[in-house]
């Protein structure tokens, strides 16, 4: 395999993890297929993760990312993975912490750390919609979608523990109402006054433990809704660790905050 010995980082946005790679002054080559991003991610097989992401100078930002889901298919935003970027481009010394910028197929976001944890800036929630064009099912008492970089349906539940995710989120994630299919996103009320999310993710096939861009358009909803009307929404991921959204200034959108980790570094070998 040409990428023997190619350096990698895994990285773990609150559970939803990656494969990052600097892509800087080395480009990625085959390592950006469909073929060896499924065979990267492959868990058990693989080094396993939700995406694979290629850290690169960008002549608009600090730096820029793209992004490639786990299937292979690539994403315009990922917001877990962005905030990893951020973490790994101070960690490299190619940002300084207290604001930079990151170019993503979605636009520049700012970014910055607070309290040792990153932040960034999203854009306005775009098709923000209280009541989504797609039947509701058994207690489920109300959907909504919004695109915060890419589409996520949003789905108020009684009991997160309760939700059958693998059939329910996948029927949802390809209901035909949606020109591209969507992120599900299921929300419960905590007994804390957080709210509590669980994920079927697009492009993963499957559960996340965390969904930054979800997040995002979570909290979106729950406004629209009028069930989240603060200056901040504390969502608490599958992982239990949580995210928080910071509404914006007028006429601007919301940020996010939460984990960006290196959990190792490693060199590729035999990825079969
Ligand atoms: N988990 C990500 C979302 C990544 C993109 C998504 N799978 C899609 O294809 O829409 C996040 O943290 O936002």
């Amino acid at each position: 395999m040409a990428e023997r010995g190619r350096e990698f980082y895994k990285m773990c946005g609150s559970g939803n993890d990656f494969v990052f790679f600097d892509a800087r002054d080395q480009a990625p080559g085959a390592l950006e297929t469909p073929e060896l991003i499924q065979r990267m991610c492959a868990r058990g097989t693989g080094i396993g993760a939700d995406g694979v992401v290629f850290l690169e100078r960008s002549a608009a930002a600090t730096v820029g990312l793209r992004y490639f889901n786990s299937d292979g298919s690539p994403a315009s935003l990922c917001g877990n993975a962005t905030l990893c970027t951020a973490r790994l481009a101070v960690e490299l010394g190619a940002a300084d912490p207290s604001g930079f910028t990151i170019a993503t197929d979605a636009g520049v976001m700012a970014a910055r750390f607070r309290d040792a944890r990153p932040e960034i800036d999203f854009a306005p929630v775009q098709e923000l919609t209280a009541d989504a064009p797609v039947r509701s099912g058994a207690a489920e008492r109300r959907i909504g979608y919004a695109r915060a970089g890419v589409p996520h349906l949003v789905v108020e539940v009684p009991d997160i523990e309760a939700v059958p995710l693998a059939s329910r989120g996948r029927e949802l994630r390809f209901d035909a109402a949606l020109r591209d299919g969507a992120n599900v996103n299921f929300v419960a009320p905590g007994p804390d006054g957080a709210w509590y999310m669980r994920t079927y993710e697009r492009g993963v096939e499957g559960e996340t433990l965390a969904c930054g861009t979800g997040a995002v358009a979570t909290a979106a909803v729950l406004g629209a809704w009028g069930a989240a009307d603060g200056p901040a929404t504390t969502i608490v991921t599958r992982s239990g660790r949580p995210l928080v959204i910071t509404r914006g200034a007028a006429g601007r959108g919301p940020s996010l905050a939460g984990e960006g980790r290196i959990v190792f570094v490693g060199r590729l070998r035999e990825v079969e």
